[in-house]
């Protein structure tokens, strides 16, 4: 069986969702998902050795387990994050059918997940409207031992952040390259953190003091100077030594109290899970409990 015929739901009977054959999706994240052999790797910036396919075979495995555990049909009021795994989790939502769909309302964290609800003519709404939601799904650059994760790479952090503290239940989904012990082992590019334009300077100069001496200005592929945020902020990644990325939420409160940071990729004490694709087709979740959950394919 492959990874994408999982049915993950199956394994919780309580749960009373209709198994959706792979065949019912057809959304434009389906049809954006390419056959290359070699994919680049955010994390280490190199090429990574494993097809594109098992990856992103392994982002829709968790995405759609995701979905299928927590978004319920009692669920109304929905909170999209930011990644390439959460193309998976709109599709998934949509393989929900149209009737479910027609009374809930989506929020996005940020212009990506904006557009995904709308090219998916989903109700799109906003956490100014709705403070309070009942799920929200959010991909991750990697995750520790007790949920703590990275996020940022996207550069979404702030409203990321926002909508995982509104959310009743926020999980995280992403592929097996995220799943690790200690945050920075995989990630190496360091905590992104979301700085008004004019304190980037002395935010980086006090960065560079207390243990990330090569804290940069994250600057843009494709224009000239830096990344600008949703937000219309700077992002500045900063690299912090093991000792202290073993203690994120530590290191999360001393860097939140620097004037001029308006938010920082930790996330700490707010996931009730974490769900991860591996290659072989199975499911780790992760729960807020320590409990780590096996999936396998059948
Ligand atoms: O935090 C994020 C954006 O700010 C993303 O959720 C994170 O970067 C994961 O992205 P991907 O699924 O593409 O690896």
């Amino acid at each position: 069986m492959s990874p994408t015929h999982v049915r993950p739901f199956a394994l919780i009977p309580s749960r009373s969702l209709i198994y959706l054959p792979p065949s019912t999706i057809k959304s434009r994240a389906s049809l954006s998902v390419r056959n290359h052999s070699k994919v680049h790797c955010r994390s280490s910036g190199r090429m990574s050795a494993v097809p594109v396919d098992i990856i992103e075979k392994s982002k829709q495995l968790a995405a759609w387990t995701a979905v299928d555990n927590h978004i319920l049909p009692a669920d109304k009021i929905i909170g999209i994050g930011s990644g390439s795994t959460v193309p998976y989790v709109v599709e998934r939502i949509l393989a929900q059918g149209a009737e479910v769909n027609k009374g809930r309302v989506f929020i996005p964290t940020g212009f990506q997940s904006r557009q995904l609800i709308v090219e998916a003519q989903l109700t799109l709404g906003d956490v100014s409207q709705y403070p309070v939601l009942d799920v929200t799904i959010d991909g991750a650059d990697e995750v520790d031992h007790e949920l703590n994760s990275i996020k940022g790479g996207g550069a979404c952090q702030l409203q990321e952040k926002v909508l995982a503290e509104a959310a009743k239940t926020w999980v995280m989904v992403a592929d097996y390259r995220k799943n690790s012990e200690t945050l920075g082992t995989n990630w190496k590019q360091g905590i992104p953190i979301e700085v008004v334009p004019f304190a980037y300077a002395g935010v980086l100069r006090k960065l560079h003091s207390i243990g990330s001496p090569t804290a940069h200005l994250r600057m843009a592929k494709m224009k000239a100077g830096p990344v600008v945020t949703d937000n219309g902020n700077f992002v500045i990644d900063a690299p912090f030594a093991v000792e202290q990325m073993k203690e994120p939420a530590k290191l999360l409160t001393q860097l939140k109290l620097i004037t001029g940071i308006v938010e920082v990729g930790l996330f700490c004490n707010l996931a009730k899970a974490a769900y991860f694709g591996n290659q072989d087709g199975s499911v780790t979740i992760k729960w807020n409990n320590g409990r780590v959950e096996q999936i396998s394919k059948e």
